[in-house]
């Protein structure tokens, strides 16, 4: 008789969909730009993590309509947002945990976090086991000043420079200096920290007061964390992967 041969984990028949309530940000506002980090190894554990199969930003319809109003008050004003995250599924926070395990694994230490010891970092809050992420509504991102300068692409392997370093020291990125760079797990990174004084805190305030009017509650320990309340699903945590085919059967109605 013949064995049944079981499928490989990843198959993608096997994985949950998203709801109706999920959008592409893209289908709602082409505007916003996004530099997706986690499904490239620019980011703090060094390699791209499970559950991104696309670089696109996935949210609820809710936090993608009030982005949008946030953007084009934005773009009034010579800014567009930058998104660093958004949906994440849960089998990607579960990727971290496995990582955190690992303290043999510091690669990216240089960059992500050289002042933090690798096992404190979701005891001091930097990385959650249950990240509001996955439950849709929560984004992680930044303002670039238009005309968008143009960015590379981080070579795994290059040297490494701290985030939280002046900016011209720290790894190019076209947004305005918020005095550290995404997902610097410093208390240099608190939104409110009063060592960020100037420019910086000014960037910073100007991003908190935009999100803020369209509906979105910041994350004191990063200045980049928001999530827009009331949340569509503020008990779920999702676990479908981040692809189009994940709205498979949705209409497109932005
Ligand atoms: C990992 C970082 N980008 C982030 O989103 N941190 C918060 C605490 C989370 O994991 O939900
Ligand atoms: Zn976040």
């Amino acid at each position: 008789a013949p064995t049944a041969r079981p499928a490989p984990p990843s198959a993608p028949a096997h994985d949950p969909k998203a709801p109706e309530e999920f959008v592409a940000l893209r289908d709602v506002d082409p505007t916003v730009l996004q530099e997706m980090r986690y499904p490239t190894p620019h980011n703090f554990m060094g390699v791209p993590v499970t559950g991104y199969r696309a670089p696109m930003c996935l949210l609820t319809r809710d936090a993608a309509r009030a982005l949008h109003r946030a953007q084009r008050s934005f773009l009034r004003r010579g800014y567009s947002l930058k998104v660093y995250d958004c949906y994440r599924p849960q089998r990607a926070v579960n990727h971290f945990v496995a990582w955190a395990k690992d303290l043999g694994d510091q690669r990216m230490k240089g960059e992500f976090y050289p002042r933090v010891d690798k096992s404190t970092l979701f005891r001091d809050g930097y990385i959650a086991e249950k990240s509001g992420h996955s439950r849709g509504s929560t984004v992680d991102l930044t303002l670039v000043r238009l005309p968008a300068a143009p960015t590379r692409p981080y070579v795994p392997g290059e040297p490494l420079t701290p985030c939280y370093g002046p900016r011209a020291a720290r790894f190019p990125d076209n947004s305005l200096d918020m005095g550290t760079g995404f997902d610097c797990f410093d208390t240099l990174a608190h939104t409110l920290d009063p060592r960020i004084t100037g420019v910086q805190r000014a960037n910073r305030l100007l991003l908190k007061d935009g999100l803020e009017r369209a509906g979105f509650v910041n994350y004191a320990a990063e200045w980049w964390h928001y999530t827009f309340t009331p949340e569509t699903f503020p008990d779920t945590y999702f676990d479908f992967p981040v692809s189009r085919r994940s709205l498979t059967g949705h209409r497109p109605r932005g």
